[in-house]
Protein backbone atom coordinates (compact mmCIF):
# COMPACT_ATOMS: atom_id res chain seq x y z
CA UNK A 1 0.00 0.00 0.00
CA UNK A 2 1.27 3.78 -1.07
CA UNK A 3 0.19 6.50 -0.38
CA UNK A 4 1.90 9.95 -1.68
CA UNK A 5 0.59 13.30 0.63
CA UNK A 6 1.12 16.18 -1.46
CA UNK A 7 1.89 19.67 -0.52
CA UNK A 8 1.70 19.79 3.25
CA UNK A 9 2.99 22.63 5.08
CA UNK A 10 5.56 20.65 7.58
CA UNK A 11 7.61 22.48 10.65
CA UNK A 12 11.54 22.54 9.21
CA UNK A 13 13.50 24.18 11.94
CA UNK A 14 10.69 25.53 13.12
CA UNK A 15 9.34 27.14 10.30
CA UNK A 16 6.73 25.84 7.90
CA UNK A 17 7.30 24.13 4.54
CA UNK A 18 5.74 22.59 2.01
CA UNK A 19 6.71 18.87 2.07
CA UNK A 20 5.53 15.84 0.02
CA UNK A 21 5.30 12.92 1.96
CA UNK A 22 5.29 9.43 0.79
CA UNK A 23 3.85 6.45 2.90
CA UNK A 24 4.72 2.57 2.23
CA UNK A 25 3.02 -0.20 3.85
CA UNK A 26 2.93 2.21 6.95
CA UNK A 27 5.83 4.05 7.43
CA UNK A 28 7.08 7.07 5.93
CA UNK A 29 9.09 6.35 3.23
CA UNK A 30 10.47 9.34 1.92
CA UNK A 31 9.88 13.32 2.95
CA UNK A 32 11.15 15.62 0.67
CA UNK A 33 10.33 19.15 -1.25
CA UNK A 34 9.02 17.40 -4.23
CA UNK A 35 8.16 13.71 -5.05
CA UNK A 36 7.16 12.22 -8.33
CA UNK A 37 6.15 8.37 -7.28
CA UNK A 38 8.62 6.24 -9.76
CA UNK A 39 5.87 3.55 -9.53
CA UNK A 40 2.16 3.92 -8.97
CA UNK A 41 0.62 5.10 -5.64
CA UNK A 42 -2.83 3.76 -4.55
CA UNK A 43 -4.06 7.21 -3.34
CA UNK A 44 -2.98 10.50 -3.55
CA UNK A 45 -4.03 13.05 -0.53
CA UNK A 46 -4.07 16.79 -1.50
CA UNK A 47 -2.37 18.23 1.46
CA UNK A 48 -2.41 22.01 0.09
CA UNK A 49 -2.34 24.47 2.84
CA UNK A 50 -2.55 22.03 5.62
CA UNK A 51 -0.68 21.54 8.32
CA UNK A 52 1.16 18.24 8.49
CA UNK A 53 2.21 17.29 11.73
CA UNK A 54 3.58 14.53 13.45
CA UNK A 55 0.73 12.52 15.14
CA UNK A 56 -0.40 14.10 18.66
CA UNK A 57 0.54 12.24 21.82
CA UNK A 58 -1.57 12.34 24.75
CA UNK A 59 0.10 10.95 28.24
CA UNK A 60 -3.11 11.36 29.72
CA UNK A 61 -6.51 9.93 28.63
CA UNK A 62 -9.77 7.75 30.45
CA UNK A 63 -11.17 5.61 28.69
CA UNK A 64 -13.53 4.11 31.28
CA UNK A 65 -13.36 -0.01 29.83
CA UNK A 66 -13.78 -2.20 31.67
CA UNK A 67 -16.28 -1.23 33.77
CA UNK A 68 -17.72 2.55 33.04
CA UNK A 69 -18.54 1.52 29.05
CA UNK A 70 -21.52 4.51 29.60
CA UNK A 71 -19.12 7.22 29.46
CA UNK A 72 -16.73 5.94 26.99
CA UNK A 73 -15.16 3.04 25.59
CA UNK A 74 -11.32 2.19 24.06
CA UNK A 75 -13.36 2.52 20.71
CA UNK A 76 -15.08 5.72 21.26
CA UNK A 77 -12.26 7.63 23.38
CA UNK A 78 -9.37 6.30 20.77
CA UNK A 79 -11.69 7.91 17.90
CA UNK A 80 -11.85 10.96 19.81
CA UNK A 81 -8.39 11.11 19.93
CA UNK A 82 -7.63 10.65 16.49
CA UNK A 83 -10.97 13.02 15.95
CA UNK A 84 -8.04 15.46 18.29
CA UNK A 85 -5.55 14.91 15.84
CA UNK A 86 -3.49 12.03 18.15
CA UNK A 87 -2.18 8.98 16.95
CA UNK A 88 -0.91 7.51 20.25
CA UNK A 89 -2.59 7.94 23.73
CA UNK A 90 -1.83 6.55 27.18
CA UNK A 91 -4.82 5.17 29.31
CA UNK A 92 -5.22 5.58 32.83
CA UNK A 93 -5.72 2.79 34.80
CA UNK A 94 -8.91 4.31 36.75
CA UNK A 95 -11.03 1.78 35.27
CA UNK A 96 -12.89 -1.45 37.09
CA UNK A 97 -11.04 -3.92 37.38
CA UNK A 98 -7.72 -1.88 37.44
CA UNK A 99 -5.12 -3.18 35.57
CA UNK A 100 -3.05 -3.79 38.82
CA UNK A 101 -2.42 -7.81 37.91
CA UNK A 102 -0.33 -9.17 35.28
CA UNK A 103 -3.11 -10.98 33.78
CA UNK A 104 -5.59 -7.91 34.06
CA UNK A 105 -2.81 -6.30 32.35
CA UNK A 106 -2.77 -8.48 29.05
CA UNK A 107 -6.29 -8.80 29.16
CA UNK A 108 -6.50 -4.98 29.13
CA UNK A 109 -3.97 -5.28 26.07
CA UNK A 110 -5.87 -7.42 24.34
CA UNK A 111 -9.05 -5.15 24.44
CA UNK A 112 -6.80 -2.04 23.44
CA UNK A 113 -5.88 -3.83 20.65
CA UNK A 114 -8.63 -5.20 19.42
CA UNK A 115 -10.91 -1.71 19.46
CA UNK A 116 -7.79 1.20 19.52
CA UNK A 117 -8.20 3.22 16.68
CA UNK A 118 -4.52 4.78 17.47
CA UNK A 119 -2.03 3.55 19.24
CA UNK A 120 -2.90 3.11 22.38
CA UNK A 121 -0.21 2.11 25.46
CA UNK A 122 -1.71 1.17 29.17
CA UNK A 123 -0.87 2.44 32.45
CA UNK A 124 -0.95 -0.25 35.43
CA UNK A 125 -1.57 1.19 38.78
CA UNK A 126 1.22 1.49 41.57
CA UNK A 127 -1.39 -0.37 44.17
CA UNK A 128 -3.92 -3.01 44.32
CA UNK A 129 -7.08 -1.67 43.27
CA UNK A 130 -5.29 2.22 43.57
CA UNK A 131 -6.03 2.55 47.10
CA UNK A 132 -3.64 1.68 50.34
CA UNK A 133 -0.62 0.36 50.43
CA UNK A 134 -0.01 -3.50 48.35
CA UNK A 135 2.22 -2.59 45.75
CA UNK A 136 1.48 -4.19 42.63
CA UNK A 137 3.66 -6.83 40.89
CA UNK A 138 5.76 -4.39 39.13
CA UNK A 139 8.08 -6.75 37.38
CA UNK A 140 5.33 -9.05 36.60
CA UNK A 141 3.11 -5.82 34.92
CA UNK A 142 6.63 -4.54 33.35
CA UNK A 143 6.60 -8.06 31.70
CA UNK A 144 2.90 -8.07 30.91
CA UNK A 145 3.26 -4.63 28.85
CA UNK A 146 3.20 -2.02 31.04
CA UNK A 147 3.74 1.09 30.02
CA UNK A 148 4.47 3.04 33.80
CA UNK A 149 2.73 2.96 36.83
CA UNK A 150 0.01 5.17 37.94
CA UNK A 151 -2.76 5.86 40.45
CA UNK A 152 -4.18 8.71 38.82
CA UNK A 153 -7.56 9.81 40.21
CA UNK A 154 -6.00 9.29 43.76
CA UNK A 155 -2.40 10.47 45.07
CA UNK A 156 -0.19 7.34 47.24
CA UNK A 157 -1.23 8.95 50.49
CA UNK A 158 1.98 6.91 52.34
CA UNK A 159 5.66 8.64 51.76
CA UNK A 160 6.64 4.67 52.39
CA UNK A 161 4.25 3.38 49.91
CA UNK A 162 5.60 5.42 47.16
CA UNK A 163 9.25 5.36 48.30
CA UNK A 164 9.06 1.32 47.38
CA UNK A 165 7.31 2.08 44.40
CA UNK A 166 9.71 4.45 43.39
CA UNK A 167 12.93 2.07 44.37
CA UNK A 168 11.13 -0.52 42.09
CA UNK A 169 10.52 1.45 39.27
CA UNK A 170 14.29 2.80 39.19
CA UNK A 171 15.43 -0.49 39.13
CA UNK A 172 12.33 -1.51 36.31
CA UNK A 173 13.68 1.57 34.21
CA UNK A 174 9.52 2.65 34.12
CA UNK A 175 8.30 6.02 35.32
CA UNK A 176 6.12 6.62 38.30
CA UNK A 177 3.59 8.86 36.62
CA UNK A 178 1.75 10.58 39.91
CA UNK A 179 -1.12 12.65 40.56
CA UNK A 180 -0.12 14.25 43.67
CA UNK A 181 -3.06 15.13 46.15
CA UNK A 182 -2.78 14.90 49.55
CA UNK A 183 -6.51 13.32 50.83
CA UNK A 184 -5.76 15.05 54.51
CA UNK A 185 -5.59 18.59 52.51
CA UNK A 186 -8.78 18.57 50.16
CA UNK A 187 -11.64 18.98 52.83
CA UNK A 188 -14.65 18.03 50.51
CA UNK A 189 -13.54 21.01 48.20
CA UNK A 190 -15.11 21.01 44.73
CA UNK A 191 -13.04 23.62 43.60
CA UNK A 192 -9.96 25.73 44.43
CA UNK A 193 -9.45 27.23 47.33
CA UNK A 194 -9.73 30.88 47.70
CA UNK A 195 -11.91 34.29 46.75
CA UNK A 196 -14.26 32.85 43.97
CA UNK A 197 -14.65 29.93 45.89
CA UNK A 198 -15.92 31.98 48.93
CA UNK A 199 -18.11 34.39 46.70
CA UNK A 200 -19.93 31.37 45.67
CA UNK A 201 -20.27 29.48 48.92
CA UNK A 202 -18.25 26.31 47.39
CA UNK A 203 -16.03 24.18 49.83
CA UNK A 204 -12.71 25.04 48.54
CA UNK A 205 -9.59 22.76 47.90
CA UNK A 206 -6.72 24.14 49.16
CA UNK A 207 -3.51 24.10 46.26
CA UNK A 208 -1.28 22.98 49.00
CA UNK A 209 -3.03 19.43 48.39
CA UNK A 210 -1.22 19.22 45.28
CA UNK A 211 1.84 21.06 46.37
CA UNK A 212 2.63 19.25 49.22
CA UNK A 213 2.68 15.95 47.96
CA UNK A 214 4.68 17.02 44.91
CA UNK A 215 7.53 18.38 47.91
CA UNK A 216 7.24 14.92 49.26
CA UNK A 217 7.76 13.19 46.07
CA UNK A 218 10.66 15.13 44.21
CA UNK A 219 12.41 13.95 47.57
CA UNK A 220 11.62 10.67 46.81
CA UNK A 221 12.53 10.50 43.24
CA UNK A 222 15.65 12.34 44.38
CA UNK A 223 16.19 9.94 46.84
CA UNK A 224 15.22 7.01 44.36
CA UNK A 225 16.86 8.33 41.32
CA UNK A 226 13.02 6.98 39.39
CA UNK A 227 11.32 8.90 36.67
CA UNK A 228 8.71 10.69 38.48
CA UNK A 229 6.25 12.33 36.22
CA UNK A 230 3.81 14.91 37.60
CA UNK A 231 0.15 14.95 36.15
CA UNK A 232 -1.62 18.17 35.38
CA UNK A 233 0.26 20.17 37.38
CA UNK A 234 -2.34 23.08 38.55
CA UNK A 235 -0.18 25.88 40.97
CA UNK A 236 2.08 28.45 40.90
CA UNK A 237 4.02 26.82 44.29
CA UNK A 238 3.49 23.14 42.44
CA UNK A 239 5.20 24.54 39.67
CA UNK A 240 7.95 26.25 42.02
CA UNK A 241 8.80 23.03 43.77
CA UNK A 242 9.66 21.41 40.45
CA UNK A 243 11.51 23.86 38.89
CA UNK A 244 13.47 23.71 41.95
CA UNK A 245 13.81 20.08 41.70
CA UNK A 246 14.52 19.95 38.25
CA UNK A 247 17.66 22.75 39.28
CA UNK A 248 19.13 20.23 41.62
CA UNK A 249 18.84 17.09 38.81
CA UNK A 250 16.28 15.20 40.12
CA UNK A 251 15.05 13.22 37.20
CA UNK A 252 11.36 14.95 37.44
CA UNK A 253 8.78 15.53 34.77
CA UNK A 254 5.53 16.95 34.44
CA UNK A 255 2.45 17.50 32.53
CA UNK A 256 0.21 20.65 32.11
CA UNK A 257 -3.75 19.91 30.98
CA UNK A 258 -5.25 22.14 28.24
CA UNK A 259 -7.85 23.80 30.70
CA UNK A 260 -5.26 24.90 33.43
CA UNK A 261 -3.63 26.62 30.69
CA UNK A 262 -6.97 28.18 29.20
CA UNK A 263 -9.03 29.05 32.25
CA UNK A 264 -8.76 30.12 35.87
CA UNK A 265 -11.27 29.83 38.77
CA UNK A 266 -12.61 33.84 37.46
CA UNK A 267 -14.48 31.64 34.81
CA UNK A 268 -16.97 30.34 37.37
CA UNK A 269 -19.16 32.89 38.34
CA UNK A 270 -22.00 30.26 39.35
CA UNK A 271 -22.61 26.61 40.10
CA UNK A 272 -21.14 24.85 37.14
CA UNK A 273 -20.01 21.21 36.81
CA UNK A 274 -19.04 21.90 33.16
CA UNK A 275 -15.62 23.69 34.94
CA UNK A 276 -15.40 20.94 38.28
CA UNK A 277 -12.43 18.88 37.72
CA UNK A 278 -9.81 17.69 39.61
CA UNK A 279 -7.20 19.34 40.38
CA UNK A 280 -9.28 22.00 40.20
CA UNK A 281 -9.04 25.51 37.57
CA UNK A 282 -6.49 27.89 39.51
CA UNK A 283 -5.84 31.62 40.42
CA UNK A 284 -5.41 33.12 37.43
CA UNK A 285 -1.70 34.08 39.27
CA UNK A 286 -1.60 29.59 39.01
CA UNK A 287 -2.01 30.09 35.16
CA UNK A 288 -0.05 32.71 34.53
CA UNK A 289 2.82 30.35 36.73
CA UNK A 290 2.04 27.48 33.90
CA UNK A 291 2.09 29.45 31.09
CA UNK A 292 5.74 30.64 32.10
CA UNK A 293 6.48 27.25 33.90
CA UNK A 294 6.24 25.85 29.91
CA UNK A 295 7.79 28.26 28.62
CA UNK A 296 10.60 28.10 30.69
CA UNK A 297 10.95 24.28 30.06
CA UNK A 298 10.06 23.32 33.98
CA UNK A 299 6.44 21.87 32.54
CA UNK A 300 7.39 19.09 29.82
CA UNK A 301 4.14 18.00 28.00
CA UNK A 302 0.59 19.27 27.43
CA UNK A 303 -1.83 16.16 28.31
CA UNK A 304 -5.12 16.43 28.07
CA UNK A 305 -6.89 14.38 31.39
CA UNK A 306 -9.95 13.70 28.77
CA UNK A 307 -12.16 12.27 31.40
CA UNK A 308 -15.75 11.85 30.39
CA UNK A 309 -18.52 11.50 32.49
CA UNK A 310 -22.56 11.52 31.56
CA UNK A 311 -24.53 13.91 30.68
CA UNK A 312 -26.64 13.52 33.64
CA UNK A 313 -23.74 13.29 36.19
CA UNK A 314 -22.71 16.63 34.89
CA UNK A 315 -25.93 18.33 34.73
CA UNK A 316 -25.72 18.25 39.05
CA UNK A 317 -24.34 20.94 41.15
CA UNK A 318 -21.17 20.85 41.57
CA UNK A 319 -21.70 19.79 44.99
CA UNK A 320 -22.55 16.07 43.69
CA UNK A 321 -21.05 16.45 39.86
CA UNK A 322 -17.81 13.95 39.58
CA UNK A 323 -14.51 15.36 38.76
CA UNK A 324 -13.34 15.60 35.30
CA UNK A 325 -14.10 17.19 31.61
CA UNK A 326 -12.68 15.76 27.70
CA UNK A 327 -10.03 17.40 26.36
CA UNK A 328 -8.90 14.80 23.33
CA UNK A 329 -11.37 16.58 20.68
CA UNK A 330 -10.88 20.39 21.78
CA UNK A 331 -7.18 20.43 22.79
CA UNK A 332 -5.21 21.62 19.75
CA UNK A 333 -7.92 23.86 18.43
CA UNK A 334 -8.29 25.58 21.76
CA UNK A 335 -4.15 26.22 22.34
CA UNK A 336 -3.41 26.80 18.54
CA UNK A 337 -6.32 29.15 18.95
CA UNK A 338 -5.49 31.46 22.00
CA UNK A 339 -1.99 31.21 22.09
CA UNK A 340 -0.06 30.49 18.89
CA UNK A 341 -2.39 33.08 17.22
CA UNK A 342 -2.23 35.53 19.96
CA UNK A 343 1.38 34.90 19.23
CA UNK A 344 2.56 33.87 22.94
CA UNK A 345 3.63 30.40 21.68
CA UNK A 346 5.32 28.98 18.44
CA UNK A 347 3.55 26.31 16.37
CA UNK A 348 6.81 24.58 16.88
CA UNK A 349 6.34 24.95 20.73
CA UNK A 350 3.22 23.37 20.55
CA UNK A 351 3.92 20.60 18.36
CA UNK A 352 7.29 20.49 20.98
CA UNK A 353 4.88 20.11 23.92
CA UNK A 354 1.63 17.70 22.49
CA UNK A 355 3.85 15.58 20.58
CA UNK A 356 7.68 15.96 20.40
CA UNK A 357 8.47 16.16 24.00
CA UNK A 358 6.14 13.39 25.58
CA UNK A 359 7.12 10.95 22.86
CA UNK A 360 11.09 11.43 24.01
CA UNK A 361 10.56 11.93 27.42
CA UNK A 362 8.02 8.33 27.28
CA UNK A 363 10.46 6.63 24.77
CA UNK A 364 7.66 6.32 22.42
CA UNK A 365 8.05 5.74 18.74
CA UNK A 366 6.20 9.14 17.54
CA UNK A 367 6.73 12.52 17.61
CA UNK A 368 8.28 12.79 14.07
CA UNK A 369 8.03 12.57 10.68
CA UNK A 370 11.15 10.84 9.38
CA UNK A 371 11.99 8.41 6.85
CA UNK A 372 11.31 5.09 8.07
CA UNK A 373 9.42 5.89 11.10
CA UNK A 374 5.42 4.98 11.53
CA UNK A 375 2.98 7.06 9.48
CA UNK A 376 1.38 8.70 12.59
CA UNK A 377 0.50 12.24 10.78
CA UNK A 378 -1.64 14.80 11.78
CA UNK A 379 -3.38 17.40 9.29
CA UNK A 380 -4.80 20.34 10.32
CA UNK A 381 -6.59 23.48 8.81
CA UNK A 382 -5.00 26.55 10.52
CA UNK A 383 -7.10 29.18 8.40
CA UNK A 384 -10.58 27.82 8.46
CA UNK A 385 -12.39 29.12 11.39
CA UNK A 386 -14.56 26.58 13.09
CA UNK A 387 -17.55 26.45 16.27
CA UNK A 388 -16.76 23.39 18.72
CA UNK A 389 -20.30 21.27 18.96
CA UNK A 390 -21.17 18.68 20.98
CA UNK A 391 -22.52 16.90 18.09
CA UNK A 392 -19.06 16.72 16.29
CA UNK A 393 -17.38 14.38 18.82
CA UNK A 394 -16.81 11.30 18.61
CA UNK A 395 -16.21 10.51 22.52
CA UNK A 396 -19.42 9.53 24.82
CA UNK A 397 -18.62 12.49 26.98
CA UNK A 398 -19.94 16.14 25.99
CA UNK A 399 -18.41 17.55 29.15
CA UNK A 400 -16.56 20.43 27.13
CA UNK A 401 -16.27 23.52 28.69
CA UNK A 402 -14.99 24.74 24.83
CA UNK A 403 -18.31 23.68 23.04
CA UNK A 404 -19.45 27.05 21.33
CA UNK A 405 -16.01 28.41 21.42
CA UNK A 406 -14.81 29.92 17.80
CA UNK A 407 -11.29 28.26 16.79
CA UNK A 408 -8.63 27.54 14.09
CA UNK A 409 -6.98 24.51 14.03
CA UNK A 410 -9.83 22.07 12.69
CA UNK A 411 -8.27 18.29 12.25
CA UNK A 412 -8.70 17.11 8.39
CA UNK A 413 -7.46 13.83 8.50
CA UNK A 414 -5.34 11.62 11.01
CA UNK A 415 -3.14 8.74 9.50
CA UNK A 416 -2.11 5.70 12.08
CA UNK A 417 0.13 3.66 10.32
CA UNK A 418 -0.22 4.87 7.30
CA UNK A 419 -4.37 4.25 7.29
CA UNK A 420 -7.35 7.23 7.98
CA UNK A 421 -8.06 7.24 11.56
CA UNK A 422 -9.99 9.89 11.18
CA UNK A 423 -11.02 11.56 8.01
CA UNK A 424 -13.23 15.07 8.19
CA UNK A 425 -16.69 14.62 6.32
CA UNK A 426 -16.33 18.42 4.80
N1 LIG B 1 -9.21 14.72 36.30
C1 LIG B 1 -10.40 14.48 36.74
O1 LIG B 1 -11.07 15.40 37.17
N2 LIG B 1 -10.92 13.25 36.70
C2 LIG B 1 -10.28 12.05 36.26
C3 LIG B 1 -9.29 11.52 37.26
C4 LIG B 1 -7.98 12.25 37.29
O2 LIG B 1 -7.31 12.45 36.27
O3 LIG B 1 -7.54 12.60 38.36
C5 LIG B 1 -11.35 11.02 35.96
O4 LIG B 1 -11.01 9.85 35.78
O5 LIG B 1 -12.52 11.40 35.83
ZN1 LIG C 1 -5.49 12.78 37.89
Amino acid sequence: MKRLIKNGQCLVDGHLQVRDLLIVDGKIAKISQHITAATPVDQIVDAQGLFMSPGLVDLHVHLREPGQTDKETVKTGSLAAAHGGYTTIAAMPNVIPAPDTPERMRDMLVLNQRDGAVHLVQYATITTARGGDELVDMPGLKDAGAFAFSNDGNGVQTAGTMYQAMIQAARLNMAVVAHAEDDSLTYGGVMHEGSVSKRLGLPGIPSVSETAQVARDVALAAATGAHYHVCHVSSAATVQVIRAAKAAGVNVTCEVSPHHLLLSDEKITRDNAMLKMNPPLGSEQDRQALIAGLLDGTIDVIATDHAPHTDAEKAQSMLKAPFGITGSETAFAMLYTKFVKSGLFSLAQLINWMSVSPAELFGLNAGKLTEGQSADIALFDLTTPFTIHSDDFLSKGHNSPFIGEQVLGKTVRTIVSGTDAYLSKD
